[in-house]
């Protein structure tokens, strides 16, 4: 996957900017402030997820103007694509000139991988953040899962808003059962999906962890489901022991008004050397795994679609030490590159690529360099 041309206009500081970009490492580089993660962000957007930032649509659109409208040409596999996406009010979507029913539905069809600073907290930030992790990376590869993961809100939310109505109104108890029973189907495709995906991810993870320690600890992970189910059993297994597990706490549901398990509940527990690495893990051994479970994205990637994704570089080189900055550029020579950073220093240690300087929005130069 590689982007030639980016035209992006209206989006967050950036007016207009135009990009051409290389086919290995793209730098991006200025002052703080200047725009350089907002580009990252609207690239990100073209793979039919929500801002990796958690911003909202409309936060996106440049101050005081109506829409953003960003135009994107790339390379899947042999064949040149089109891509272009409007957010006026909401988002709309078209590739190829063919409109998308949702932009949701650009997953699967451009891929990248983000890394930023807030990923490399990962492992300290608690479940939320992994599971942003595993669905967005999911997303990627399995273009539905993002509707049955909406789905799911969708009933989980009315799940709620029934759960503090009945505190009023007892008698809505008996239609509890309904959203049980479409919660139970959402959530048995959710489990069983992201189980398998953690499964596919291990060997890639746990052998790139090896390199990165140099065989000091061996890391594991694991699905925590807050119901109990069988993460081994088919979809319909664990629906079935879904609604049973919700029935058996229907109670405390009912108590507290809302959902307390379920899959907005779930967890990854991430071990070292068999111990758990948010408790025990230096903030070493806690970025390693981090880099790893990146790592380990990208190759699950290619080998689910036959080619990397473009990866994007948040930020983060100045987060790592020299050990782990080197690892990571190491294993990213032979794939589209874009990466932020304050200064130049990284330019050497990339080999060849494009640098573009970035002032108040705009691309103020650029050059080759390398190679
Ligand atoms: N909707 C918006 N309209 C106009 N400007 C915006 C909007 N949203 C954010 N900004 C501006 O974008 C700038 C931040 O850009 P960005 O986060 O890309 O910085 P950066 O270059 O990555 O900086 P750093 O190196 O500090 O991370 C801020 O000046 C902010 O005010």
């Amino acid at each position: 996957m590689k982007i030639n041309r980016i035209k992006i206009c209206d989006f967050r500081n950036i007016q207009e900017m135009e990009i051409s970009l290389c086919e290995n490492a793209n730098i991006i580089y200025g002052e703080n402030g200047q725009g350089k993660t907002n580009f990252i962000e609207a690239v990100w957007l073209f793979t039919g997820a929500k801002s990796f930032r958690g911003a909202k649509d409309p936060q996106m659109v440049r101050f005081g103007q109506e829409k953003a409208v960003m135009e994107m040409e790339f390379f899947s596999g042999e064949r040149e694509q089109t891509a272009r996406m409007e957010i006026n009010g909401k988002k709309t979507a078209s590739v190829n000139e063919i409109p998308l029913k949702s932009p949701a539905d650009l997953a699967g069809r451009f891929c990248a991988v983000v890394f930023s600073p807030t990923h490399l907290n990962l492992i300290k930030n608690g479940p939320q953040e992994k599971r942003r992790f595993i669905d967005t990376s999911i997303c990627q590869i399995k273009s539905k899962y993002i509707h049955i993961l909406n789905q799911y809100n969708r009933v989980l939310n009315q799940r709620n808003s029934l759960l503090k109505d009945m505190r009023f109104v007892p008698a809505l108890y008996d239609t509890l059962d309904i959203w049980d029973e479409r919660l139970a189907s959402y959530a048995a495709v959710l489990i069983k999906t992201r189980a398998t995906f953690l499964q596919r991810l291990k060997p890639f993870a746990t052998e790139t962890y090896k390199g990165i320690s140099r065989e000091k600890e061996a890391l594991d992970f694991m699905y925590l489901s807050s119901l109990d189910c069988d993460l081994e059993g088919s979809i319909p297994e664990i629906e079935k022991q879904v609604y049973e597990s919700l029935l058996s706490k229907r109670e405390e549901d009912s108590k507290t008004g809302i959902s307390n398990y379920g899959p907005h509940r779930d967890d990854i527990e991430i071990l070292l050397d068999g111990k758990s690495a948010r408790i025990y893990g230096s903030q070493g051994q806690q970025r390693s795994c981090v880099l790893s479970l990146k790592l380990a994205e990208c190759q699950l990637i290619k080998e689910t679609i036959g080619e990397y994704p473009v990866v994007l570089l948040d930020d983060v080189m100045s987060e790592l030490d020299a050990l782990r900055r080197d690892y990571l550029l190491n294993h990213l020579r032979d794939r589209q590159l874009i990466m932020t950073c304050c200064d130049k220093a990284y330019f050497k240690t990339l080999g060849k690529g494009m640098g573009f300087k970035i002032k108040e929005g705009k691309v103020i130069s650029s050059r080759k360099y390398g190679g």
